[in-house]
């Protein structure tokens, strides 16, 4: 479905082939506008953007046996299991035959990120930290206007200590890692993106046109063979691990 030299490009399947996975995970407070920079990045360097927190939101829509369970710890303000949220993260990540990710909300404490490892086995790029002081987010959730149930000022707070107490330390995790690229969140969004740009600028030579890599309308793609492979093996994983858990 791409443009013309996306197909000429693919015709032998090497663009997707011999490229490797890239990963880069998306982490700040709630309101510290994950979502906002994801959308601008995923159009300027042909990311697909994974909202963990939109596709806990979508399942919940489904009727699936964890739509409920999903949608009351959300409103709460509590951590869905990992396995329910690195199952649909694959999902998400077969359906787009893209092969550079940005995983937004996640890893959002230690038991994310070591099911994460233990199923995906791909080690991020690199972390984009968007720091922001809790006062500016606040403001930010409040004023969201999008209908979402936690956002509300009991659900926000007890977000920001979620994030705090498990969040944080995943952010520790990977800065002793030198892995974590921090920006200042808190200035006007185009001056965030300017900062942002110049992290992702690296990937911007090999990107070559977003238009191949929509995941939202649902469009096929081939799939990178190898990525292909290494999902369905982390799929039966995570099977195997929904097993142990029973849906409550
Ligand atoms: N740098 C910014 N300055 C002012 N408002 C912002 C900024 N970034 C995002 N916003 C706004 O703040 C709200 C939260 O942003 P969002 O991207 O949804 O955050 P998150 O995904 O981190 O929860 C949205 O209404 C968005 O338009
Ligand atoms: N890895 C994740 C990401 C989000 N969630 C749940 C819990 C979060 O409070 C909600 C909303 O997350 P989302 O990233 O959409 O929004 P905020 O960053 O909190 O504004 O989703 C989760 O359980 N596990």
């Amino acid at each position: 479905m791409g443009t013309k030299v996306d197909k000429d490009k693919n015709s032998d399947g090497s663009l997707l082939r011999d490229k490797k996975i890239t990963i880069v995970f998306v982490l700040g407070g709630p309101g510290c506008g994950k979502g906002t920079q994801c959308e601008k990045i995923a159009k300027h360097f042909g990311f697909t953007h994974l909202s963990v927190g939109d596709l806990l939101r979508a399942e919940t829509k489904t009727g699936s046996a964890y739509g409920a369970m999903i949608q009351t710890m959300m409103k709460e303000g509590e951590i869905v299991p990992s396995e329910v949220v690195v199952k649909l993260l694959q999902q998400a990540m077969l359906r787009s035959g893209n092969n550079k990710f940005l995983i937004d909300g996640f890893p959002r404490n230690e038991e994310n990120r070591l099911t994460y490892e233990s199923v995906m086995k791909i080690e991020p790029a690199f972390i984009l930290f968007l720091d922001c002081p809790q006062e500016e987010m606040e403001r930010r959730v409040l004023n969201r206007n999008q209908g979402r149930d936690d956002d509300n000022i009991e659900a926000v707070r007890k977000r920001f200590k979620v994030f705090s107490e498990s969040t944080l330390p995943v952010i520790e995790y990977y800065e002793r890692k030198g892995k974590v690229r921090k920006v200042d969140a808190a200035k006007p969004i185009d001056e965030v993106f300017n900062d942002v740009k110049a992290i992702f600028a690296p990937y911007k030579a090999n990107f070559v046109s977003s238009s191949n890599f929509n995941a939202e309308a649902g469009v096929e793609h081939r799939m990178c063979p190898a990525l292909s492979k290494r999902l369905a093996r982390c799929a039966r994983k995570t099977k195997a691990l929904f097993r142990k858990r029973a849906p409550v």
